[in-house]
């Protein structure tokens, strides 16, 4: 089901949640939305929900206005984070639950409801445990069978509310990666909010980016990352180095191979990948000092202390692969020279 989104407002008394928002999704994507807290992701996914209504502004799902429709004939499947499973049920009984619940004249009869439920406990690998109780499982599984819960009534649109937000990181990192493939598989449009940006950019095709009720940019993850619109979408997404050419500034980037040209009252933006490090040989000229680094899985990051006036201490970081940082030989206190290969400008 696609969804398009005109012009929604929503205020709380003098509190502006949602400002203007306009936003098509197109059937089967999965759409992160994704933003600090408080900037208005779950209003505006409670009000395609239809749990909330907005001030003014249209819902169209399919093609169909739906703004007045009730929550019960959306055709819509939640879930979220705190979204208890009836403890008193089977994990069974649980998913079973939406169609028993149908009117007589939709309602499957028990044999089909009891394959229906056990292929839906195959798609979420867990129909070992089809006759536990929620307390017999970890959150992990309860999620999963939250999941299944949901796609069992077949919604056309399926709302997730932070899923994996109460989990520890390793749980958390195995769910997303099966929500993506899960989403390969069944292709229902998803949508689901999420104040991590990594979680967005790993699991999503598309990332709405928020900020204080207002949209700041829609885009495939690459995109947002590359092109970030901008400064608020480049320092929200990933890590990004920023300099002000001042005086001194201007000169140091310029020796780092960045043009300036132009960019009055304008800050540089730098992806730590987009800047190269090398061995300084005029130690007397070099641009920063390696000061520490980390190791990121095959990444390293290197910490520099940039070669600054009047003994002011700005960090500057960096990232390269294992190999390459371990070619460089570089110890604590060594000088180096950069060079920044790319930066996006912004006011
Ligand atoms: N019922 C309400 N009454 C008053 N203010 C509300 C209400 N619901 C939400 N708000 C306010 O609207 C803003 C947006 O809330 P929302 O829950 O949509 O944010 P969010 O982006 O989902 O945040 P978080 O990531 O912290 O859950 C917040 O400032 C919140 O305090």
């Amino acid at each position: 089901m696609s969804i398009i989104l005109s012009n929604i407002t929503k205020n709380f008394g003098q509190f502006a949640a949602l400002n203007n928002i306009d936003l098509e999704i197109p059937e089967g994507e999965l759409v992160a939305l994704l933003g600090p807290s408080g900037c208005g992701k779950t209003t505006l996914l409670r009000i395609i929900a239809g749990l909330e209504q907005a001030d003014s502004g249209r819902v169209v799902l399919n093609g169909e206005d739906k703004t007045e429709q009730h929550v019960s004939h959306r055709g819509i499947g939640f879930v979220f984070q705190h979204y208890a499973l009836f403890r008193h049920m089977t994990v069974f009984d649980n998913i079973a639950f939406g169609l028993r619940v149908k009117p007589k004249q939709h309602r499957p009869s028990e044999a089909d409801i009891a394959k229906k439920v056990h292929a839906l406990l195959n798609l979420v690998q867990l129909d070992w445990l089809h006759d536990r109780f929620p307390d017999q499982l970890s959150g992990g599984q309860r999620q999963r069978i939250a999941l299944a819960r949901a796609l069992a009534v077949e919604p056309e649109v399926l709302l997730l509310d932070e899923p994996f937000g109460a989990l520890d990181a390793s749980v958390r990192k195995d769910l997303r990666q099966w929500l993506r493939n899960l989403h390969h598989e069944l292709n229902v449009t998803s949508i689901f909010v999420t104040h991590d940006q990594e979680e967005a950019m790993e699991v999503a095709s598309q990332v709405v980016v928020l900020n204080q009720g207002r949209i700041e940019q829609q885009g495939a993850p690459s995109d947002i990352y590359d092109h970030p619109a901008n400064a608020f979408v480049s320092r929200f997404i990933g890590q990004t180095n920023i300099f002000a050419p001042d005086d001194h500034d201007a000169i140091w980037l310029h020796s780092s191979g960045l043009p300036i040209a132009d960019k009055s009252g304008k800050t540089a933006h730098v992806r730590p990948h987009d800047i190269e490090v090398q061995k300084a040989d005029d130690s007397a000229a070099a641009h920063a000092v390696l000061k520490d680094w980390q190791h990121l899985g095959a990444l390293i990051r290197v910490e520099l202390v940039k070669n600054a006036a009047q003994g002011e201490q700005a960090t500057v970081y960096a990232e390269m692969p294992n190999e390459q940082f371990r070619r460089l030989d570089l110890q604590r206190g060594d000088k180096v020279n950069l060079r920044i290969r790319n930066a996006h400008w912004f006011h």
